[in-house]
Formats: C-alpha cells, sequence, structure tokens
C-alpha cells in the first residue's frame, strides 16, 4: 500500500466501515476501508459496479456518516458538509431559468442569501478558465452536455476549496467531449492544484488524469484491493498512452477488473 508523504493527508479514510438497512435485510457496503489521499494529489477510483465508490465520496463529503470507522479532512473527522469541498456530479443539474453565472453562485446564494461582488468576479473568471467566457449571461437550456458540465466544474470550483470530488463526472458524454473535458480537468488542476477524488468505470480515463489509482474489490465489504502510482509524467497527452509503462498499466488494471467482475 502506498504511504502518504505528508504527516497529515488531505483525506484520511481509517478502518470505515458502511452498513445500508435494506428491504433484504444489512447490506455491508464497505469495510476495512484505509487510504490516505495526500495533499495535491490526483486520486482516481476504480471498481466493480456497486462497490461503493460513490458511498466512499459522499462519507468525505459529509453526506452520509460511516457506520464504523473514520474519515478526517485535513486532520478534522468529517462530521458535516465542509467548505473546503467541492463535489461535481455526473449530471449538474443546473437551473434552467438562471444564467451561466447564477448557476455558479448559486451554492453562496442558497447558503448564505447574499452573492458578494467579488463571488460574481470569481463566477467570470472560473468560467473563463472552463472555456466559457461571453457565455455568462446565457441560461443552460441550449448548452450540450459538455458545456454543463463546465459549468458544474466552475461551480464546484467557486468557494476555492481544497478537495475536488468528482463522482464520474464525465461519464454522461461523448467519446470525444469525454476526453477533451479530461485534458481541460489536468489543466484546472496543474493550475490550482486541488486534491482530487475522481470516481470513473473508465481505465484510460483513469490512467490518463491520476497520480494514483486505487481498484475497490467487489462488495458485500469491499475495501481497497489495489493501490499504484501511475508512472507518466505531467502533462499527460495522448502520447502518454503509448508509453509502454502506460500500456501495462492499463493492461493490468483491465485484468484486474475483468477478474473482480467475474468474482
Ligand atoms: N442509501 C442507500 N441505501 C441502501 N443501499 C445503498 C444506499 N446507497 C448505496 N447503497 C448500496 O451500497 C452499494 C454501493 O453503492 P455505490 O453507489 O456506492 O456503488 P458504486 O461503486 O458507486 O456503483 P456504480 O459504479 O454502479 O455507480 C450498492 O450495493 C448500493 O445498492
Amino acid at each position: 500500500m502506498i504511504q502518504p508523504d505528508t504527516v497529515t493527508p488531505a483525506v484520511q479514510f481509517t478502518d470505515v466501515e458502511m452498513k445500508f438497512d435494506t428491504r433484504a435485510g444489512e447490506l455491508v457496503a464497505l469495510q476495512h476501508v484505509n487510504l490516505a489521499i495526500n495533499d495535491h494529489e490526483f486520486l482516481a477510483v476504480l471498481g466493480p459496479s456497486g462497490c461503493g465508490k460513490s458511498t466512499l465520496m459522499r462519507i468525505v463529503a459529509g453526506l452520509l456518516k460511516p457506520s464504523a470507522g473514520t474519515v478526517s479532512v485535513h486532520g478534522e473527522k468529517v462530521v458535516e458538509p465542509r467548505d473546503d469541498i467541492g463535489i461535481v456530479f455526473q449530471k449538474p443539474t443546473l437551473l434552467p431559468w438562471a444564467t451561466l453565472e447564477d448557476n455558479v453562485v448559486f451554492p453562496m446564494k442558497h447558503k448564505y442569501g447574499r452573492v458578494t461582488p467579488e463571488q460574481r468576479e470569481r463566477a467570470h473568471e472560473l468560467l473563463k478558465l472552463v472555456g466559457l467566457a461571453k457565455l455568462e449571461k446565457r441560461r443552460p437550456d441550449r448548452l450540450s452536455g459538455g458545456m454543463q458540465q463546465r459549468v458544474g466544474i466552475a461551480r464546484a470550483l467557486l468557494h476555492n476549496p481544497d478537495i475536488l470530488l468528482m463522482d464520474e463526472p464525465f461519464s454522461a458524454l461523448d467519446a470525444l467531449t469525454r476526453e477533451e473535458m479530461g485534458y481541460e480537468l489536468q489543466n484546472i488542476w496543474q493550475k490550482h492544484r486541488k486534491t482530487v477524488m475522481f470516481i470513473t468505470h473508465s481505465i484510460v480515463e483513469a490512467v490518463l488524469l491520476a497520480d494514483r489509482i486505487i481498484v475497490m474489490s467487489h462488495g458485500p465489504g469491499a475495501r481497497v484491493a489495489e493501490d499504484l502510482r501511475v508512472p507518466a509524467p505531467r502533462p499527460r497527452t495522448g502520447d502518454s498512452m503509448r508509453l509502454t509503462e502506460m500500456q501495462d498499466l492499463v493492461a493490468h488494471l483491465r485484468d484486474t477488473l475483468m477478474t473482480r467482475k467475474a468474482a
């Protein structure tokens, strides 16, 4: 298991267990999850469908309380949603009647009842950062899925969180837009160096974007089964995927996931 570089990691899971009460009885989704995510690290999470990847993320976000064990962010136990975390979901759920700028500042308005001029200025800068300059007064209804997801990313970055949680953020996009968004995310990450926890089903996306990849085991009782460093230097491009060590990593991950799916 890879050890954290810093004494206090950005995120630390310690012996986390998550049980759900279901109609069929108790379901142990996660068991003995131990994981440290370093500050500024880009961590991708792979694993079979239903193994508990989103559950891990929702626990870090403070949206779910683990049945046992603890999750800490910068050394503090997570007990509720925190201001230093931003979240991007698969679908950005934008308000159709509000402009892109209003969509980006909406969480501030919702939480504090007002939006400061500085926050509006930041929304403007973020929309520029995600390639939507000059569109801030548009409404989201006629935007493509990729553009809508860019608004979702800008919104998650508005309060300048240290940690960005992304749950299959590009899975609803077509293949080309998805690749393009991946490169854009890499650019954003290189500029702002957030700690990123990125859940995906795409091995290539994980390998292209992440510093480190964990593979969860099959549930029930899923845990971290593999913890791997991605060997290619940054910035990664299509050429990075031609490196032998990257191809070996993709092949290894494919074998691992196929075996786990079959298990
Ligand atoms: N609120 C809940 N109540 C009951 N069971 C739940 C709840 N949330 C998740 N589960 C169950 O916990 C397990 C893990 O779910 P989770 O959504 O975290 O998996 P996942 O790896 O993100 O799945 P996928 O890759 O398909 O998105 C699944 O069996 C799911 O049905």
